[in-house]
């Protein structure tokens, strides 16, 4: 298993106790090593759930996620490095900034320097010994994008991470994710309900339907970045022209 690998995701089914509704159905997809992909669906439609299973944090599951010839979810999980980051901070309020990164490198060698480096990065070098509670929520997702990319993951599941920030955060948040995702190379997972984030970020965006998720579609974008809005909202009209279906209103554009 390497980060040169691809990762295929067979979801034959998945359903929760105890309505045993299924939740996602017959999802296969393969993603290169280092992609960046965007899953786009309506609300319940699986996202999360399809991001759990993935991290092998729910395993209740008919498929196999492989990495290469391995499943990822059969002993050998350990090997890869994986990061998440969810639409909570989920940073310790107890433990100051450095700390928060700290924790997540256990005992590494030069963990310090490392975790500065990437605070340096996010631009948080003058608060990497102030406390959660003391930053701004914008700063406070920055430290965990940080904490996100310190362990230098191989696969990175981000879940609406941006969600409920003011517009000019996001921007710089997506500005400093795309430098670090370069950097890195990391593959990674992003879930949003943001039509235009999904463009302005991935290299292909996966369109799921409503629960059972399928995928109704898969757009590769291959526009250069950094992409302008303009760009982006035109490529969204034409793409919604093409394919009505995909959206279907539920979405913020
Ligand atoms: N632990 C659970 N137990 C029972 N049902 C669950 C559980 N987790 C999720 N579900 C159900 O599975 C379906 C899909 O949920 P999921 O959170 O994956 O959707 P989503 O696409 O991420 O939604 P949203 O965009 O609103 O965050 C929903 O109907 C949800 O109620």
């Amino acid at each position: 298993m390497t980060l040169h690998d691809p990762l295929h995701l067979h979801i034959a089914h998945k359903a929760f106790s105890p309505t045993f509704i299924p939740v996602l159905s017959q999802l296969q997809l393969t993603i290169h090593a280092g992609e960046f992909i965007a899953f786009i669906g309506p609300s319940g439609a699986g996202k999360s759930t399809l991001l759990n299973i993935v991290a092998g944090l729910d395993r209740q599951f008919s498929g196999t996620v492989m990495i290469g010839q391995q499943n990822l979810h059969q002993g050998s999980q350990a090997q890869l490095r994986l990061a998440m980051m969810f639409q909570e901070t989920r940073l310790m309020p107890w433990l100051t900034v450095l700390e928060n990164l700290l924790l997540v490198l256990k005992k590494e060698t030069h963990a310090r320097s490392r975790a500065m480096q990437v605070l340096e990065r996010v631009g948080l070098t003058a608060q990497a010994n102030a406390y959660p509670q003391q930053l701004s929520g914008g700063m406070q997702r920055r430290v965990a994008l940080a904490r996100a990319f310190v362990v230098q993951p191989e696969l990175l599941l981000m879940d609406e991470p941006f969600i409920s920030v003011d517009a000019p955060t996001v921007q710089q948040l997506h500005t400093q994710l795309l430098q670090l995702w370069q950097q890195h190379q990391a593959t990674i997972l992003f879930v949003t309900h943001h039509f235009l984030e999904a463009l302005l970020l991935a290299d292909s965006v996966v369109f799921l339907s409503a629960a059972p998720a399928q995928i109704i579609h898969v757009e590769a974008i291959t526009l250069p970045r950094p992409r302008e809005l303009e760009q982006i909202e035109r490529m969204a009209k034409q793409l919604l022209q093409r394919y009505p279906q995909l959206l279907s209103g539920q979405l913020g554009v």
